[in-house]
Order: C-alpha cells, then structure tokens, then sequence
C-alpha cells in the first residue's frame, strides 16, 4: 500500500498529520505490509533526518495545463519507511519555498502533487492495491485515479481518504479545470461532484475525495458523529450523509518508539510507571532551560499550532488562571499568521518577568519532548478537536490532560471525578463548556488535586500511563477498512 502525504515526521511536520503518516506506516509495516509513502520534496525538509537519499526516476513528466511539468523522484529511507520525494522542475518552484504551507497558489500546488503521485505510481509500474491520501491536499488523487487512470488499465487500486481536519478543504476556481486537464466544467462544478456547498462557482478538493474514494475516516467517532450531524462538518455534512455508509472515524495511535519516557533521548531523565520519581529530574531540567523558578508549584503546559481551533482565548485565559492559583505556565507554540503571533509575543513581553511563566513562541521539536515530560499537566481547550495527539503523548508521560469534551478529547481523556469509568479508566480533567467557568472547572480541580491530594494526583498519573493509545488497534482498524474495500 502507499500512503501520499504533504507531511511525514520527522522531515516535513507542521502538526499531527505528520506524526499519523509516521505511526500509522510503521505498525501497517511491522504486520508485514509492504509500505511506500510519497510525499513532496520540499527544499525546507529535515534532510538530516533521510538515509541513503538518491534519485530513482529521472523523467517524471506530470501533465499540467496544455503542457507538461519535468519532475525527479527521489527515494530514501525515514527511520526506516520507505520514502519517494518528488521535486517538480519548474519557474513555478512549487516546493522549493522556505515553508510547507502560507502560499496563495497552495491548492494549485497540491493539486499537481496529487497528480505528480499517480502519474509516478502508473509510470513506475507500480500496482499497490491501496491508496491511502490525507487531507485536502491529496484528495484529488481518486478523481484523477477514476477520471484518468482507470481508463489507462490502473484499474487495482482503491483509495482510503483520511481526513484529519474539515477546517481545510481546497477551495479554488475554474482554473483548477484548466490545469489539470479535467475538462467539463458542467461535470465537475455539479454538487455530486466538486461543486463547493458554500460558494457557488468554487470547485472543493475535500469534497471531491469524498465522492470518488471508496472508503473515508476521520480520526475519531465523536468527530465523525460531530462532522456529519452536528454541523461541524464546514459545509460537507450533506456530503457526509450522501455517503455515509463509507464514512467512519478511527482514533489516532501515537508512535511509541517516538514518544516514550522510558527511552526517550530528549530528555535527561527516563522513567516509566515504576520509576515515576525521575519525572521530576525533568521538571527541574525544564525549569533551568526555561529559566523558571524551581518551587512546589505544578507546571501546567500548552504545546500546539496557535490556531483558533486550538482555543486560543482560553489558552490566554488559562495563562492568567493557573499564575493566580499557584502553578506555573509553559507554552510553546507557532502560527503562519503574524497577527496571532504578534499577541502572543505581546502577552510573551507582558509577562517577561514572572519566573513562574515562560511562552515560547514557535516550532521545536526536542523542547516539545521536555515539556510533555516535565510538566505536570497539558491543557487542551479546543473549539474542535478531529482527535488530538497532545493529550495522548501526555498520558504517555504521565502528564496529566485537562482537555474540553470535543471530538477526539472526548474519546481519549475521562474526567477524574465525573467519568461513567471505572476508577482505573479515569485519567485526566474533562470540561464542556467553552468559557472561563468551563476551563476553571477542570483546570482548577486538577492543581487542587495536585496540591491537596498528590496521592491521588499519583494515582492518576499511573492510570494516564497505562492508558494504551499505541497504534496497534487502529493499525487493525484500518487493515479491517482496506480489506472491506479491496473486496468492494
Ligand atoms: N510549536 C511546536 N513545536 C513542537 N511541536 C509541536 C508544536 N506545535 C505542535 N507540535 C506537535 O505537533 C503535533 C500536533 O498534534 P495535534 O493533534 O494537535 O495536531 P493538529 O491540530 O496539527 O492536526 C490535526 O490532525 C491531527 C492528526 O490526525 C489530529 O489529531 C488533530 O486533531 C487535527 O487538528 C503534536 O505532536 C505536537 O507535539
């Protein structure tokens, strides 16, 4: 099976969907799969991080307007997946740019990857039996796959579509037609088809890899349930129910070769269930690379893209609420927008002082690992949550998740106190509502119980360990999902 992506840890991650590609193509591999992932050679990938990278196709010619573009695949291996990187040769320089995404032709730029994906597939000669695309930014690969290639004899492949977020869907105009040779702008721009819901005369790439793969997931059942029957689906509910009998959600896996206290390199101390006390080796190397106060206080963490799905006025709110209640507060996080960035190196500057505070604004990858493992507990105030990898990789550590009962929130993390679990299936803080009251319900119950009851904050914190959200159950999942449509 090939997995086509436009992010894979630990070359090209912007957020989670790199982390799934990585996970989920490992397990399906170690149950004796033979797994390839393509994905874009990007010019600000982490080269670093491939081995034995070397050209294997010289002359890709990727059909695009009334031409074609000259593209080279390159092969190399990423902690050992088998990896193509394809890098166009053209004056439009589609992935020779400082970053992954934040450009105004970035639909055009998918687009052709999907289309640079196949072609490769079909000129290699290579026949996998499954497709597996994700997100907007592949999801033209079924419509060109049934509009072009099953024509030309590629009459193996079935695709699974794994939508990680409907907050994105590639909406573009008629020039996408234009460059990419679907002709019949009367067939595309129908609303069985590409036509997009909301603005009439726009064609949605989403929309279109719902139509035309033989199977879709989301990643969690609260997200598909929240997706397809509680308007949260950004236009697409009508969609979702005209095909809901392929449309499904598996909760995400977290790859435990990566995120592993017990034998993790980034952090100084490793620890697991049994020696839980070296944690707090790692608070107190948190504390000194940040600079904060070493002190009985908690650390309450925050790691995550500062977009407004993320609960950004919640976030600031929560700063504020645990400095007041006598905990500390780290945050790392980026956003491509520069207003949003602005405020938080104001709120940065505001609170430069505090030895009890440290915002640490954009992307990095060994500080993330010191924080799941130093901290004592990670916030998750999201508006929408499709499923959420930060409070997963934090139970792993033992960090205990406040979370807002959404989507994928809702199905990992069980409240302490008002779970119908059992006592040993409770491993966080759980709040509905999304406003101060509601954030202060959980986050204040969760420093109490640190502080007043750290026997039953360690109790938890053994229950969050031993939760298992390892790949090995959704690897399953989607094996079940690739059988029922091979047979299909
Ligand atoms: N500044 C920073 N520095 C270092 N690391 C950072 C970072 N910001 C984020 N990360 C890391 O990126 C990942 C983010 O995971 P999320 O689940 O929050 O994904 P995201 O919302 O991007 O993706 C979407 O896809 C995923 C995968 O399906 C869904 O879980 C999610 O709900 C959906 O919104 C985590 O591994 C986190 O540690």
């Amino acid at each position: 099976m090939v997995h086509v992506t436009p992010e894979l840890a630990t070359v090209a991650k912007v957020g989670g969907l790199a982390d799934v590609v990585f996970g989920l193509s490992r397990e399906l591999a170690i149950r004796g799969n033979h797994v390839e992932i393509v994905l874009p050679k990007y010019a600000s990938m982490r080269y670093d991080q491939i081995y034995d990278l070397h050209e294997v196709h010289r002359d890709l010619w990727v059909p695009w307007y009334d031409g074609a573009i000259h593209c080279s695949v390159y092969f190399g291996f990423v902690h050992d997946r088998k990896c193509f990187f394809i890098e166009p040769h053209s004056g439009d320089d589609f992935f020779d740019r400082p970053a992954i995404y934040g450009y105004p032709d970035d639909v055009l730029r998918y687009a052709f990857f999907s289309r640079a994906a196949i072609e490769f597939l079909w000129q290699s000669g290579k026949h996998p039996d499954v497709i597996h695309c994700h997100d907007w930014q592949t999801a033209l690969l079924p419509v060109y796959l049934y509009e072009f290639y099953q024509r030309l004899g590629m009459t193996h492949p079935r695709v699974c579509l794994t939508i990680h977020n409907f907050a994105h869907q590639g909406v573009v105009g008629g020039e996408l037609l234009r460059a990419t040779g679907l002709q019949h702008p009367e067939r595309f721009h129908h609303h069985d088809r590409l036509g997009d819901p909301r603005y009439p005369g726009m064609l949605n790439l989403l929309k279109g890899g719902i139509v035309y793969s033989n199977f879709v997931t989301t990643v969690s059942p609260r997200y598909a349930f929240e997706t397809k029957d509680q308007g949260q689906g950004f236009g697409l509910e009508g969609v979702l129910h005209a095909h809901q009998i392929k449309y499904g959600g598996v909760v995400n896996g977290i790859d435990y070769d990566l995120w592993n206290p017990e034998i993790d390199h980034h952090i100084p101390a490793r620890y697991g269930v049994e020696t839980i006390e070296a944690k707090y080796d790692d608070k107190r190397a948190l504390r000194q690379r940040l600079m904060l106060a070493d002190n009985e206080k908690a650390i309450v963490a925050f790691i995550g893209r500062l977009d407004p799905q993320k609960g950004l006025e919640l976030v600031r709110h929560a700063i504020f609420y645990t400095l007041e209640r006598g905990a500390q507060f780290v945050l790392l996080g980026s956003s491509p927008d520069p207003a949003i960035n602005a405020d938080f190196w104001g709120l940065k500057r505001m609170l430069n002082d505090s030895p009890d505070c440290h915002l640490e604004i954009g992307f990095d990858e060994e500080l993330a690992h010191l924080i799941y493992a130093g901290a004592d507990m990670m916030l998750v105030p999201s508006r929408f949550e499709p499923c959420g990898l930060t409070q997963m990789i934090a139970l792993r550590y033992g960090t205990i998740p406040v979370v807002r009962a959404v989507g994928g929130l809702a199905d990992t993390v069980f409240d302490k106190d008002h779970a119908a679990r059992p006592l040993h299936e409770r491993n966080g803080y759980v709040f509905n509502d999304y406003d101060h009251a509601g954030l202060e319900s959980a986050l204040g119950r969760a420093i109490a119980c640190y502080h007043d009851y750290p026997g039953d904050f360690r109790a938890l914190m053994h229950n969050a360990m031993r939760t298992d959200y390892s790949w090995n159950r959704p690897g399953q999942d989607y094996l079940n999902i690739y059988d029922y449509i091979r047979n299909g």
